[in-house]
């Protein structure tokens, strides 16, 4: 499958064409039938541009803007991310904006929904196995030794370590992989690879799983996803999985060199958090 970039911010109104016939059906049929159409979205990566320090993460100036101007107009619009949904809320600055009324947060990859109708968020029991992999780690760092600027995002319901801030990331992350591999699986848990993060997290959900849950539960028709990460391919094997049931799908790539498997899937890759927005600008304006 190819890609094609065509949407820029210098181009507001203009839409993109997809590279793929799968990917031209899915927009033809979301601009035809918006009323039933999902749109969703990750979060780092593709509404908040990659920096240094996750806590620092914000959604880009005009995301906000732009998927308050779209929902209104679609069945749903729904932010799907391996953040916890309360953080994604926090740093995206998604409660309480007009427009955002009906607007879905599905964290932990899906195990958290927050909703803007209830403000609140759902989420089943912690796995056992964070407590323990959290109390192990510092002696597994101290072991493997992945150098200074490996930091730890303890996320709750998941431990994630980041190797961006290492003198070498790429070296730091690869140093991990394996022995944080052998950690989750001793407490249950498995290993989510993402841009020089290494997570580990419970087992049984995904984007995939999450995306298909919340088409089904809006009964919703075309669907557009747009991810920059590994853990947003669940989702776009999710968009494949309607498109063979029926369901039009358009897969949009939030381009980056650090991952490109995404960019080989996608109808559509644009240049990052500022072409995600200006495509959500563009559909925005076309649907008005
Ligand atoms: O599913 P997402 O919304 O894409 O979240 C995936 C992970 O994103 C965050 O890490 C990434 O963004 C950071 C801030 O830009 C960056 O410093 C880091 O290198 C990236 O991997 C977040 O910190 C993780 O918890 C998310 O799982």
């Amino acid at each position: 499958m190819g890609s094609h970039t065509d949407v820029t911010p210098d181009q507001p109104d203009h839409l993109p064409s997809p590279a793929t016939r799968a990917g031209r059906e899915g927009l033809d049929a979301l601009l035809a039938d918006p009323r039933r159409a999902v749109v969703a979205l990750d979060f780092d990566g593709t509404l908040a541009d990659i920096v240094p320090d996750p806590d620092q993460a914000r959604a880009h100036p005009d995301a906000v803007a732009a998927l308050a101007a779209l929902a209104p107009k679609v069945a749903s619009v729904a932010v799907i991310t391996g953040r916890p949904a309360e953080v994604a809320v926090r740093h995206g600055g998604f409660a309480d904006v007009p427009g955002l009324e009906h607007l879905v947060v599905l964290g932990h990859y899906g195990a958290e929904r927050w909703d803007a109708v209830t403000g609140t968020v759902t989420a089943p029991a912690a796995h056992p196995g964070v407590a323990a992999v959290r109390a192990e780690l510092p002696a597994l760092l101290d072991r493997v030794a992945p150098g200074p600027g490996t930091a730890v995002e303890d996320k709750g319901r998941s431990v994630a370590v980041h190797t961006r801030r290492a003198a070498d990331p790429g070296a730091a992350f690869e140093a991990l992989r394996g022995p944080l591999t052998d950690l989750a699986a001793r407490h249950g848990l498995i290993v989510e690879p993402g841009r020089l993060v290494l997570e580990l997290r419970p087992p049984g959900m995904d984007k995939g799983v999450a995306l298909r849950e919340h088409v089904r539960a809006t009964g919703a028709g075309p669907v557009l996803y747009a991810g920059d990460d590994l853990g947003d391919l669940p989702a776009y094997a999710a968009v494949d999985a309607l498109r063979a049931e029926g369901v039009p799908g358009l897969l949009v790539c939030s381009g980056s060199d650090e991952v490109t498997e995404l960019r080989e899937r996608a109808d559509v890759e644009v240049a990052g958090p500022a072409g995600v927005v200006a495509l959500l600008r563009a559909l925005a304006r076309r649907l008005a």
